[in-house]
């Protein structure tokens, strides 16, 4: 959820001349903000998730589900019942506060998040899926009794022509809506200013609708329409991919900002000990982001057709692509600064921890850079990595600014900063402090899609939380050139990924003065844990407050490139024109992702498997770890294929569902028993082995509280 200000929101034409003045006083923001906090230890591991739903409503009468679009007033609800004390007698034991709930793009959609952020204790993890639940049960008591929230990533009718799809019934606007869609109207979109306006101004900027195309998948008897096949220069959302039409491919066409931005995900923010710490977790999810997408994926229908993908990504990068035909690539740059390869919202371009280890070959990608603000922030005493970071995310104009704020303090604000930042949607956010606040440096993971049960989102919670104790601990080294992580977010998307494609991975994690052996990697933390002696480094942030020092200053230069592009210099042409070949290739190599997750057997232990070490190195009793497993067991059996993604689940439910004729259609019958299905598999009343395994129990019969 981005930024809510209130005021009187500006046109893009009156958007674009405060850009500098913006960009400016942003930077200024930032550097206040890096002055306070750049040698400031925080208060260790804290962190939440945002669990994102849709709001169902049923219509038993004619076997209809359609979205609800009661936001506000169920907001207004929650937020009233948050604030009755009455609420705290049915908080279970271990969730830190009553909840929080919060709006989000779509105006069907809610967002949740803990009252208050988690520890990073064993024992708090256990708690997770209980407070997850509590939401879900809040929000379930004080729905309307045919309304229910969801959490299917997409909803598969949406933007359908032939029936309604909303309660109530919208109708597209081409003429007077924001987007301009001739499929979805203004109506979908939640009313608070922000939504609209980043939906118009993005087209405006743009100078065209947002176009999204999804390769359809076809089935015995698909029909394809006339003029859907993707031409050959399609020009959205940057490089053509595995994951998006190739050209003369059937495809699904989408034209507006809810398309993408109206799917729902499950998103992890950390804090760090420290801005060091910070960036190295930031640039080891990096790779991990694609391989966490494809184990999540959920999104195998879009617009009532069953797409050939698995995976929202490639849909929302292109629903806020805002860049114009010159960014793109379409026109020789003439109005426009830069050439951008990628949309606002796609994979991370640039590492950027100060760790030795962070090579600029590594770099391998072109990222345009702002070398005004890099110049800026480098003379200021920022490092190459940082100053490129941030100068990478401001090649990008505010989108949505209001009247009443123009002028800000300095001081005071960090809005301006986060205008920009908040509408840089990467795999990973790396996050500063807020102005005037106690939270420290934050690390946001965004790439995973919402799973239907608390049981799964909890899980990959967990695991994430878990991983980034354990690159800490072991100062684990997951580099690899940025053109193979982008090449990883193509595959993941692809139907099945994670079982029938193979992912580049580093080989060799651990620091070379830190011999394998050191680590427990084969003995399961379901066995009893060493007490004596435990193995937990020094720098654990649960059992010391000695922040890692393995962290090492490191400076590159960065110049124009002859097209008059900036980018870093150590970015060379030669190598951006030559992805995925270059003599760090061999640090990586395809894995599948079992073998990514629970390692190879050999030598390569998996990203389980050094989860298992730290939490093997760690005092924990053998009953949390026995809570733990039963959450890890959920990733360790979908790596290895033994459970299926929600992607498969859905998609099997919907070609084995007796009113599916083999035409690629998501009719309403077939919706309305997907989503029944999706709420009894949540409640535990409907057994969904294959996909939960054989000991899921469930929320209840009513999920109620
Ligand atoms: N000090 C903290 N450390 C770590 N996580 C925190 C901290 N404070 C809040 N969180 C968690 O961060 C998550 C996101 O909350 P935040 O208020 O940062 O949202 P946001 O800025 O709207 O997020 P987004 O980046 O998705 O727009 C929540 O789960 C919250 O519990
Ligand atoms: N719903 C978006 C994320 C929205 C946000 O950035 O808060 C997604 O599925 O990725
Ligand atoms: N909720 C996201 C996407 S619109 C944001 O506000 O940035």
């Amino acid at each position: 959820m981005g930024l809510l200000a209130l005021g009187t929101p500006l046109t893009w034409e009156e958007t674009k001349p405060l850009a500098n003045h913006i960009r400016d006083h942003g930077i200024t923001q930032f550097l206040k903000t890096w002055d306070t906090w750049k040698d400031k230890t925080g208060k260790g591991l804290l962190w939440g998730d945002e669990i994102e739903y849709l709001v169902a409503a049923f219509h038993d009468d004619d076997k209809t589900v359609k979205l609800s679009l009661r936001q506000s007033e169920i907001l207004e609800k929650l937020q009233s019942v948050t604030l009755d004390p009455a609420l705290d007698k049915y908080r279970p034991p271990g969730c830190p506060a009553i909840p929080t709930f919060h709006p989000e793009y779509g105006r069907y959609m809610l967002e949740s998040t803990p009252g208050f952020p988690f520890s990073g204790n064993p024992c708090a993890l256990v708690s997770v899926e209980a407070d997850m639940r509590f939401r879900r049960q809040i929000i379930r008591s004080h729905l309307k009794p045919h309304e229910l929230p969801i959490t299917l990533t997409v909803w598969p009718r949406l933007g359908v022509t032939d029936s309604p799809f909303t309660d109530p019934e919208t109708m597209p606007d081409p003429e007077n809506s924001s987007s301009k869609s001739i499929y979805v109207g203004q109506l979908l979109t939640n009313p608070h200013a922000r939504f609209p306006t980043l939906t118009a101004n993005i087209r405006e900027r743009r100078g065209s609708k947002v176009d999204i195309r999804v390769p359809l998948y076809i089935d015995e008897n698909t029909v394809v329409p006339e003029g859907s096949k993707a031409p050959i220069a399609n020009g959205h959302a940057g490089m053509s991919g595995p994951a998006k039409p190739e050209a003369g491919t059937p495809y699904i066409h989408m034209d507006a900002m809810a398309f993408g931005m109206g799917n729902c995900c499950l998103q992890i923010t950390f804090q760090a000990w420290n801005v060091h710490e910070a960036r190295r977790v930031y640039d080891a999810l990096v790779p991990v982001a694609p391989i966490m997408l494809a184990l999540t994926a959920a999104s195998p229908a879009f617009r009532g057709q069953l797409a050939d993908i698995d995976a929202r990504w490639n849909v929302i990068a292109a629903s806020v692509d805002d860049r114009t035909e010159e960014e793109r690539g379409l026109k020789p740059l003439k109005e426009s600064k830069y050439r951008i390869p990628k949309s606002r919202y796609d994979s991370v371009s640039l590492y950027l921890s100060d760790d030795e280890r962070n090579k600029p070959e590594y770099h391998d990608i072109d990222a345009p850079i702002n070398e005004k603000v890099r110049e800026r922030l480098l003379k200021h005493g920022l490092d190459d990595k940082l100053a490129s970071h941030i100068a990478h995310l401001f090649i990008r104009d505010p989108l949505v600014q209001f009247s009443e704020t123009i002028d800000q303090d300095d001081d005071a604000s960090m809005d301006h900063f986060e205008n920009i930042q908040s509408t840089n949607w990467q795999t990973i956010r790396f996050k500063p402090p807020p102005v005037n606040s106690p939270i420290g440096w934050r690390v946001e993971f965004r790439s995973m899609e919402v799973q239907m049960t608390d049981f799964e989102n909890a899980a990959f919670s967990i695991f994430i939380v878990l991983l980034t104790r354990a690159i800490i601990s072991f100062d684990l080294n997951f580099y690899m050139p940025i053109s193979q992580v982008d090449e990883n977010m193509q595959r993941s998307q692809q139907r099945n990924a994670a079982m029938a494609n193979k992912f580049f991975f580093r080989k060799h994690i651990f620091p070379p003065d830190r011999p394998l052996a050191r680590f427990d990697l084969n003995s399961r933390p379901v066995s009893p844990p060493a007490t004596s002696t435990p193995t937990t480094p020094s720098h654990s942030r649960f059992s010391s407050a000695v922040p890692n020092g393995h962290s090492k200053v490191n400076g590159n230069g960065t110049g124009n490139g002859q097209d008059g592009v900036e980018r870093c210099s150590s970015r060379s042409s030669s190598v951006c024109s030559t992805p995925i070949e270059n003599e760090y290739d061999d640090e990586a190599e395809e894995m599948t992702i079992d073998e990514i997750i629970n390692g190879d057997g050999k030598n390569f232990p998996g990203l389980m498997g050094v989860v298992n070490a730290y939490l093997n190195s760690l005092n924990v009793d053998v009953i949390t770890k026995c809570e733990l497993r039963r959450y890890l067991d959920l990733i360790k059996y979908r790596a290895k294929g033994q459970l299926v993604t929600p992607a498969v689940w859905i998609r099997r439910f919907i070609t084995s569902h007796p009113a599916y004729k083999k035409d690629s259609i998501v009719n309403d019958e077939i919706t309305y028993d997907l989503v029944k299905a999706v709420d009894e598999i949540e409640r535990g009343v409907r057994p969904a082995p294959e996909l939960l395994g054989k000991d899921y129990v469930g929320s209840g019969p009513t999920g109620c509280l």
